[in-house]
């Protein structure tokens, strides 16, 4: 990536923030180059404390600044009333839409044909783990892509998707799928004091229990299933909690719905 580009980084708050601490600190882009457009005081020093350039409105940004990218990370319900602020950099910068259901028609609306990436990042990104799913409309030209894959990349792994429609899936799998992880370590704290742990002890075991089950997944050769075979012996005491998430309605049908219900949701945000 070229070390003099600039990018604009619309909203700093949650996800905004995560992307600019793994770029900044973990994949090395100058964070002077990186122009902040953020409203909330707090959250503008936050992003000035990692050293980006802040603004509290896109009015501030230079006359003469020509980004290469242009990152929408604000609520969907906001990505309407604050597009035309950006209009100008349309052409060379590639506009990277993180709003959870906000289609490429509602950008091309105010933006016209320009290139326009919906991507859906996730939180571990601030440390480099994240996973995002992205898709671009015909407009973007392949030095855009390239450029807009390797900011991606920066923060996580990238998988670009065939058809629009499939980020709204991916929102409700790797989008979301962080906090369905939090809630299962709150669940797992909660049922670790009930047989006696300190609420100190089960979170700790909790935790490190899932960061090493995700690491294994990820680099062992064996699938998920194989490894669950592997811990759970005969009769022992992983079968018999297996047999309380199998039992209807079992864990499978659980997520099944909560997945279903995160479509949805990012399908009712497309028309909000
Ligand atoms: N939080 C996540 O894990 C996550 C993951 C993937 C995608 N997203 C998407 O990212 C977007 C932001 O989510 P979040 O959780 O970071 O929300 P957030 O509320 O924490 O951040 C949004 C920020 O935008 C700022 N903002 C509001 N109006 C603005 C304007 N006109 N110009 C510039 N900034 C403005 C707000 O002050 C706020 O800090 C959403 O569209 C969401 O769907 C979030
Ligand atoms: N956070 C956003 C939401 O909850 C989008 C995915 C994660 O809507």
């Amino acid at each position: 990536m070229d070390q003099s580009d600039e990018i604009v980084l619309v909203g700093c708050g949650n996800m905004g923030f995560a992307l600019l601490e793994g770029w900044v600190g973990r994949a090395g882009i100058p964070a002077g180059r990186i122009h902040v457009i953020e409203p909330a005081q707090a959250l503008r020093s936050r992003a000035a404390a990692v050293g980006a350039t802040v603004h509290a409105d896109a009015a501030e940004l230079p006359q003469a600044l020509r980004p290469r990218a242009v990152i929408i990370a604000v609520k969907p319900q906001v990505v309407r009333s604050m597009l035309c602020a950006y209009r100008r950099f349309g052409g060379k910068a590639a506009f990277v839409s993180i709003a959870a259901g906000v289609p490429i028609s509602t950008f091309e609306a105010t933006l016209g044909e320009t290139a326009i990436i919906r991507a859906m990042p996730n939180m571990p990104a601030s440390i480099g783990l994240g996973v995002i799913a992205a898709f671009a409309n015909a407009h973007t030209d392949d030095g855009q892509m390239a450029y807009v894959n390797n900011l991606l990349a920066a923060v996580g792994a990238v998988h670009w998707l065939a058809e629009e429609k499939l980020v709204d899936a991916a929102t409700a799998i790797s989008g979301s799928g962080p906090a369905y992880l939090f809630h299962f370590i709150e669940c797992l704290t909660e049922a670790g004091v009930a047989v006696g742990l300190s609420a100190e002890t089960a979170l700790a075991l909790a935790k490190q229990t899932v960061e090493g089950a995700a690491a294994l997944a990820g680099t062992s050769g064996f699938s998920p299933a194989e490894l669950r075979h592997q811990v759970t012996s005969p009769n022992g005491t992983t079968a018999a909690a297996l047999q309380v998430l199998t039992a209807e309605p079992g864990l499978s049908e659980l997520m099944t719905r909560a997945v279903a219900a995160a479509h949805r949701r990012a399908l009712d945000l497309a028309v909000a």
